[in-house]
């Protein structure tokens, strides 16, 4: 059945779920498009504040309709309501948003972030996710990055699907990694618009329904900028600290400071800055020019009150690495970039308590 089909199906199908005052959810207007990828259907349910109780039993009925239309594709309804549920409480004078929870298994989640796109994250998160397993520590890595999964295409898993029969993902595993994007749902090239709360929803799934097994750290590639999926992970699970990467000329621009600004609001602890493609190094002669000057991050740093955790080079063994599935810390361990690297996660660890590490 193609996909339009198949939406148009589970439309048909709700419209035998009743909603609380009357009537049925497919005529409901707070009812979202319906969305099919190969492995899963996403949809959401808007609800006026304090009603979400009362849709309850409309989510669940939703659920099961959905299910019986779609096969073995993951349902995944998420019901949305308003304003209300996003008010943070408060504990010792700092917000204790509701439901904020550590993850099962997990001793530590590590996000990944950036003022805006295309600086490095993703090769950053996965580098460094190395990095720390080569510590010794087990690690996953969380694509959060819902408008534009890369780590499939950093680790060579694109086109596979993680779904396991009884409906919790099975996260992949590339290079001692356990690994779980949300790319792993769609097909290469597959347009799919998370809207908001569908999208949140999504990342809660698959945090939480991820058999991620005992990890000491999940490093989480944040989408890039600032927005609900920050703040919905934010609130919901304990994130022990972020990462921010930048590109020299992105540090004098307001966007990462704009995505400080956020986490420093949200109360979730700076681990610090990483400084991507921040000096030159010429795949001829291995001179290292600083093409942007030197200091400036370190500076930029210091201005914002964070620490500086290191800088990683721009050469293109880095991008022909990554965009062969083989990034730098696996094809080249000792190597200067996978040098970066390690320093960087070091910088990380010391963060943390020792006995904690
Ligand atoms: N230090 C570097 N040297 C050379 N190329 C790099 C370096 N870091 C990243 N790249 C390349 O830059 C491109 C963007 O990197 P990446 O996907 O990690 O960025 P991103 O910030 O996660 O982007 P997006 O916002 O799209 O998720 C990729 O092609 C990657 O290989």
């Amino acid at each position: 059945m193609a996909d339009t089909e198949l939406a148009a199906a589970i439309k048909t199908a709700l419209a035998a779920v009743e909603i609380p005052g009357g009537g049925d959810l497919a005529s409901y207007a707070g009812l979202s498009e319906i969305i099919v990828t190969p492995s899963a259907v996403a949809f959401a349910i808007a609800v006026a504040p304090g009603m979400e109780a009362a849709f309850g039993p409309a989510r669940e009925a939703a659920q099961l309709a959905a299910q019986s239309a779609a096969g073995t594709r993951k349902i995944m309804v998420s019901l949305t309501g308003g304003k209300a549920s996003a008010a943070p409480s408060f504990s010792h004078g700092k917000p204790v948003p509701p439901g904020k929870t550590p993850v099962p298994g997990i001793k530590r989640i590590i996000a990944v972030g950036s003022g805006k796109g295309g600086v490095g994250k993703s090769t950053t998160a996965v580098n460094v996710a190395l990095a720390l397993q080569a510590q010794g520590l087990s690690v996953g890595v969380l694509d959060a990055d819902l408008y534009g999964p890369s780590i499939p295409k950093l680790l060579a898993l694109e086109g596979q699907t993680a779904l396991r029969e009884d409906g919790i993902f099975a996260p992949h595993e590339a290079l001692g990694l356990k690994i779980m994007s949300i790319g792993s749902m769609l097909t290469k090239d597959q347009a799919v618009v998370w809207r908001g709360p569908m999208a949140t929803s999504a990342l809660r799934q698959l945090l939480r329904e991820t058999d991620w097994g005992d990890l000491d750290v999940l490093v989480i590639d944040l989408p890039p900028g600032t927005g609900d999926i920050h703040i919905s992970l934010f609130q919901q699970a304990v994130v022990d600290g972020v990462v921010i990467v930048s590109t020299p000329q992105d540090l004098a621009l307001i966007d990462a400071r704009k995505a400080i600004d956020m986490l420093r609001r949200l109360n979730v602890p700076l681990l610090g800055l990483v400084e991507n493609m921040s000096y030159f190094i010429a795949p001829d002669t291995g001179t290292r020019y600083d093409i942007f000057g030197s200091g400036g991050a370190e500076q930029a740093a210091a201005d914002l009150d964070m620490d500086f955790l290191g800088a990683i080079p721009l050469v293109m063994s880095i991008r022909e690495g990554s965009d062969a599935g083989t990034p730098p810390m696996a094809s080249a361990p000792d190597g200067p970039e996978a040098q970066a690297y390690r320093a960087i996660a070091q910088r990380v660890l010391a963060q943390f308590p020792a006995e904690t590490r």
